[in-house]
């Protein structure tokens, strides 16, 4: 593999959930085919587990990693073709990209969508430029429209905690005060329609994904409906994608509870907002499952830096 910058990237999920499987159990089964090999990782945004299982993923691979916050750490990056520079931006992708592919064997990127144009936050200008004007495999640690790292992850999380061949899984939009990306939601769905799982979506009116993504999904407009017979409820804020960016909706009756969710397992990506989007007592129950989901996280990565070293 050359780039991982979408689920579409993923070419038979049933066996890339057994190989992540593979990993975990022995992890450090492939120490020395990342020796002497660095990835670096760029962040324009906040991150958390990003940061940190990419790193170990890297390491249990016997890779370098090196970290950089690109906002605020480094010059100002201009993205624009011919753009007289005498703005903000001090340096082009074009040397950018170029000079960091020296010093590294992978790239792996964060960057978040403007959520205020919705062309070109699409475009995904800033991953596109890094695979244009970079000499070395370019991943995503997420972008403006996708986060396959957390796709993956939450696909190998559902087939290890599936109970039936064929579980139901619900993916419902929650509340939010803040306009968030449809990153998450995105992969999650593209996953989950890879998938063998009954897969339905839950979301209030005004806030259906981009329908190029969900396809045939179907999707409600009623939580309670869809969650009928769940065995899993996945939970993600997203802000209006017709609308694009807006947040009008911040109903507190689409907050997960305990009540609702009955015997379904609860997913969420992190970082997640308590009593805004779900409740206490999901998070401090066994119904929850984030923090496995974000265990998942490091051999989702290791799965995919060890298919693009295999064909460095
Ligand atoms: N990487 C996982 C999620 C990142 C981002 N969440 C956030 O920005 C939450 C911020 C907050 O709650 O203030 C998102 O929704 O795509
Ligand atoms: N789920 C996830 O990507 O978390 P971070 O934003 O903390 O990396």
């Amino acid at each position: 593999m050359k780039h991982y910058t979408s689920i579409n990237d993923i070419d038979n999920i049933n066996s890339w959930i057994e190989e992540a499987k593979g990993l975990k159990k022995n992890p450090l089964q492939n120490i020395e085919l990342g020796k002497n090999k660095t990835i670096g990782l760029l962040f324009f945004n906040s991150s958390l587990r990003t940061r940190l299982s990419t790193q170990k993923a890297a390491l249990n691979l016997g890779m370098n990693p090196i970290v950089m916050n690109v906002s605020g750490d480094a010059w100002g990056i201009e993205f624009g073709d011919g753009t007289v520079m005498n703005g903000s931006t001090a340096e082009h992708i074009k040397e950018a990209a170029a000079v960091v592919s020296q010093y590294c064997d992978i790239i792996a990127v964060r960057a978040f969508p403007s959520l205020t144009d919705r062309e070109l936050d699409e475009s995904e200008y800033v991953l596109e430029s890094f695979k244009k004007f970079a000499s070395v495999p370019v991943v995503s640690m997420e972008s403006a429209t996708g986060h396959p790292l957390q796709g993956l992850t939450d696909a190998i999380t559902i087939s290890e905690h599936a109970k039936v061949s064929k579980p139901k899984v619900v993916l419902s939009w929650a509340p939010h005060i803040k306009a968030l990306p449809h990153a998450v939601a995105n992969s999650f769905t593209q996953a989950m329609r890879k998938m063998d799982v009954e897969f339905v979506i839950a979301n209030p009116e005004g806030y259906n994904l981009n329908p190029e993504i969900t396809g045939d999904t179907p999707i409600y407009h009623n939580q309670e409906e869809a969650f009928k017979d769940a065995d899993f409820i996945y939970t993600k804020n997203w802000s209006s994608y017709e609308d694009y960016g807006l947040v009008d909706n911040i109903d507190p009756e689409w907050m997960i509870t305990k009540d609702k969710i009955g015997d379904a397992k609860f997913m969420h990506c992190l970082p997640v907002r308590r009593n805004l989007v779900v409740e206490d007592a999901v998070l401090d129950s066994d119904s929850s499952l984030v923090i496995q989901q974000a265990n998942n996280r490091t051999y989702a990565a290791q799965l995919v830096l060890k298919k693009i070293l295999e064909d460095l």
